[in-house]
């Protein structure tokens, strides 16, 4: 059966199908404060989108997902731990059953309600596919969700499009948005070289992690779980729990832009 989350197809089997599942750059992973190191030539990173690239918004049965035209450099990330311009082709979620869990990396043993992902490819290597097969083909933005009392407004224009999409396959169009309006205040970041945190999981990413969650409400999360996995005509199944637990740092360094 396709990869997914449940006991039998989920992240423990994966390297049935997909043996770099198994490899020494996987992700997510576990951070512990104590192992960083504070590298001072860590610049910041910029993110400058066109909220005109926005398209749709997307249930695809693992995930919610909002696409953006990467056809040219239109939205980039550039700065941070990176060398030129990364376009940004997509951003999704992942999120659990309750608000104590659901994020990807760990902080300090921290999990957090939620984990989105901005993913952005590096053109000098032609398109998306060829960047897949590079190390330092593509770059993640992670953003840490916090379940507290305050509703993110920025979180609105997603969640209102959620009854839209119910069910996997289901598309609704999402433009005129600038995801940027998603970040925290700080632009402090931890970097580590790791991999798609979903099969195939090529070791193509550099991942930026920001320290500071965004606070989003209780019910703002119940909304994301409204989600289903199946079809439209088929037994309604929660979409929660689509993460992938830690995985072994094996060695690597993990570097923060912060003190
Ligand atoms: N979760 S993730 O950001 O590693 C990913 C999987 C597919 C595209 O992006
Ligand atoms: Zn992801």
């Amino acid at each position: 059966s396709v990869w997914g989350y449940d006991s039998d197809n989920g992240p423990e089997r994966w390297h049935e199908n997909y043996p770099l599942a198994k490899g020494d750059k996987q992700s997510p992973i576990e951070i512990n404060s104590k192992d960083v190191q504070h590298d001072s030539s860590l610049g910041p990173w910029h993110a400058s989108y066109d909220p005109g690239a926005a398209k749709t918004i997307l249930n695809n049965g693992r995930t919610c997902r909002v696409v953006f035209d990467d056809t040219f450099d239109r939205s980039v990330l550039r700065g941070g731990p990176l060398t030129g311009a990364y376009r940004l082709r997509q951003l999704h979620l992942h999120w659990g059953s309750s608000d104590d869990h659901g994020s990807e990396h760990v902080i300090d043993g921290v999990k957090y309600a939620a984990e989105l992902h901005m993913v952005h490819w590096n053109p000098k290597h032609g398109n998306f596919a060829g960047a897949l097969k590079q190390p330092d083909g593509v770059a993640v933005v992670g953003v840490f969700l916090k379940a507290g009392k305050t509703p993110k407004p920025e979180m609105k224009r997603i969640l209102e499009e959620i009854d839209n999409i119910k069910t996997k396959g289901k598309e609704a169009p999402f433009q005129h948005f600038d995801p940027s309006i998603l970040f925290p205040k700080s632009r402090d970041y931890w970097t580590y070289h790791g991999s798609f945190t979903t099969p195939p999981c090529e070791e193509c990413i550099t991942w930026i992690l920001l320290r500071e969650p965004i606070e989003v409400s209780s019910d703002q999360m119940a909304k994301l779980r409204s989600l289903s996995k199946n079809g439209e005509n088929e037994p309604v199944n929660p979409l929660v729990d689509n993460w992938r637990p830690p995985q072994p740092v094996k060695g690597r360094i993990v570097r923060a832009s912060f003190k």
